[in-house]
């Protein structure tokens, strides 16, 4: 079909309606520019008469506290001293004329700006630290041939140091250095020998961030603050499908969560993981030394998963860690023994197959996917190896070889796998769940090397020891590598655990709608007995990661 022209009063119209705000929009510009200059001029003429009332303003002040301070029966006789030099002063010649610039001189040396002056440069110490600083750098950033160094014994720091900040406790807060541009820093060990030797000298016990900017030969060293450590468990703002694994850096991510911190509100940045049908990421593994805060992080995953889900719990460990969970409202069960974390594993693997039949024949039919496979399904194993072991010693099949299906097609059926494990098992854990887990965690101290093997790249920020239990990295997919602290989530079953924390734990837990005697499997109800149908050819396609 043809089109047709547009009326000509409309095109022209609109023609002239845009040049018209153009020209309106450039006056306005125009005009905003010669107000602020105006406005600069006239300040800079204004500014002795602003100062000269200030001060007044200042003198009649102090007078009337005078006043007021004075006694009564001296008010008389300063009343009297007052006029008589008030008379005195308009008989005498000139008298009245030097009164006023006697007056304006007070008045100006009372308004002038008492702002504390601002230091010019470092001070003694800070000047110290930044020339040791200096003088350490010179073995890695000098050579011999070099005619014109930057870095020699003595030299001049502050070209090699150009910005510097300090922080209250006078440690180094910022740095940026400069380097010659034969400094090898696209090499690893390069980098972090100087990354070491600044991390040091700048004050141990603090994280840093380390940019290289290769173009400009040059190196920001930025110390971080703190991750906040006292966040307890609590209902988090987030939409369905989206799990807190922690906070994390303000540079690091573009949102924030408000909290509630005792009575107070507070935003804090979340590292936020998206599971379900759109999500690239679709599981997640926690990898951690014992005591790192695995169990806590799994133990918050599973109440936030409660809010919109099933879950199922296979514990490895046989702490007890999850028993606050068993018989709540939408825990399917929660396994410490070798028999029952099979059967459970199982069940999972069998309800993912029924899922995805179930959809796959709704969407031939051109129907939306059954109610029955949309409510979230969690597997969450904290120590799943263990089982591996003990599968292998007893004969029987090993949970982490049923976890394939879940895993592989997961994401389609709606259903989320979490494995928690240590690092001397990390060798134990299955190809399928290192393939399938593309959300990372790692808790606690690590090396280099178990950091860049779990989370696939180096943290940009040096590694500190002695972190707080819940403290370490995330990563989602290839995106780039969070610091992390896990909100304070502990099993409010534990002594150890204080009030405050044991009762947001438990204000979070849902109902308690299956007695405790009743076996946890018999929950288990929903996937048909019997071989599962097999798993259509499409349904598989679904899966991309
Ligand atoms: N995010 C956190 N905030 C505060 N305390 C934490 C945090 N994570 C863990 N903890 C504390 O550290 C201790 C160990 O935590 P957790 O049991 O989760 O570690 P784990 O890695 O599972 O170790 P294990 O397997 O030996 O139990 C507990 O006392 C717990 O309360």
């Amino acid at each position: 079909m043809a089109r047709r022209p547009l009326p000509r009063i409309l095109s022209t119209g609109s023609a002239q309606f845009a040049r018209s705000r153009d020209l309106a929009r450039t006056q306005f510009a125009r005009g905003r520019e010669l107000a602020r200059t105006a406005s600069d001029s006239a300040s800079d003429v204004l500014h002795p008469l602003i100062t000269i009332t200030r001060g007044l303003r200042r003198l009649a002040a102090a007078g009337r506290r005078k006043w007021a301070e004075a006694p009564k029966e001296k008010r008389g006789p300063l009343l009297f001293m007052a006029a008589s030099v008030i008379l005195v002063v308009a008989l005498v010649p000139y008298g009245p004329l030097l009164a006023v610039i006697t007056l304006m001189a007070a008045a100006a040396w009372q308004g002038r700006d008492r702002g504390p002056a601002e230091p010019d440069g470092p001070d003694e110490s800070q000047t110290e630290r930044l020339r040791s600083l200096y003088e350490a750098l010179v073995p890695y950033f000098s050579a011999a041939e070099d005619p014109a160094p930057l870095y020699t014994h003595g030299g001049e720091w502050e070209k090699a140091l150009p910005e510097y900040e300090f922080d209250a406790t006078g440690r180094i807060g910022r740095l940026l250095v400069r380097y010659p541009a034969y400094f090898t820093d696209g090499e690893a060990q390069a980098r972090a020998r100087i990354e070491h030797l600044l991390t040091t000298k700048s004050g141990r016990g603090r994280e840093y961030r380390c940019d290289w900017d290769e173009e400009g030969n040059e190196l920001t060293v930025t110390a971080l603050a703190p991750l906040p450590t006292d966040i307890a468990a609590q209902r988090f703002v987030t939409a369905p499908g989206e799990t807190v694994l922690g906070f994390t850096d303000p540079t690091g991510v573009q949102r924030t969560l408000p909290l509630t911190h005792g009575a107070r509100q507070r935003d804090v940045p979340p590292v936020v993981w998206r599971t379900g049908i759109r999500s690239t990421e679709p599981h997640l593994l926690v990898m951690g030394q014992p005591g790192s805060g695995t169990s806590t992080l799994l133990r918050s995953v599973a109440l936030q998963a409660l809010q919109h889900g099933d879950v199922v719990i296979v514990e490895g460990g046989s702490t007890g860690e999850y028993a606050c969970l068993t018989g709540r409202d939408g825990v399917l069960a929660v396994e410490c023994g070798l028999a029952g974390a099979v059967a459970s594993v199982e069940w999972a693997a069998t309800e993912t197959e029924r899922r995805l039949i179930a959809v796959n024949r709704a969407r031939q039919a051109g129907n939306p996917p059954p109610e029955d496979t949309r409510r979230p399904l969690w597997v969450l194993l904290d120590r799943p190896t263990v089982f591996s072991h003990l599968a292998a010693a007893d004969g029987r099949r090993d949970p982490q070889a049923l976890l394939q299906v879940p895993l592989r097609h997961g994401r389609a059926a709606n259903v989320t796998v979490v494995v928690a494990e240590q690092w001397d098992a990390m060798e134990a854990l299955s190809d399928a769940v290192r393939q399938h887990t593309r959300a990372r965690v790692v808790l606690g101290p690590a090396t280099a090397d178990q950091l860049r093997s779990a989370l696939g790249a180096p943290p940009d920020t040096t590694v500190v020891t002695g972190a707080p239990a819940g403290r370490g990295y995330a990563r989602l997919g290839t995106g780039p590598v969070h610091r992390l602290q896990v909100p304070a989530t502990p099993d409010p079953y534990d002594d150890a655990t204080s009030d405050a924390h044991r009762q947001a734990v438990l204000e979070l837990l849902p109902e308690r709608t299956t007695p405790l005697e009743a076996a946890p499997p018999a929950r288990l109800e929903k996937a048909p007995q019997g071989e599962p149908e097999p798993v259509p050819a499409d349904a598989v396609v679904a899966e991309t990661s």
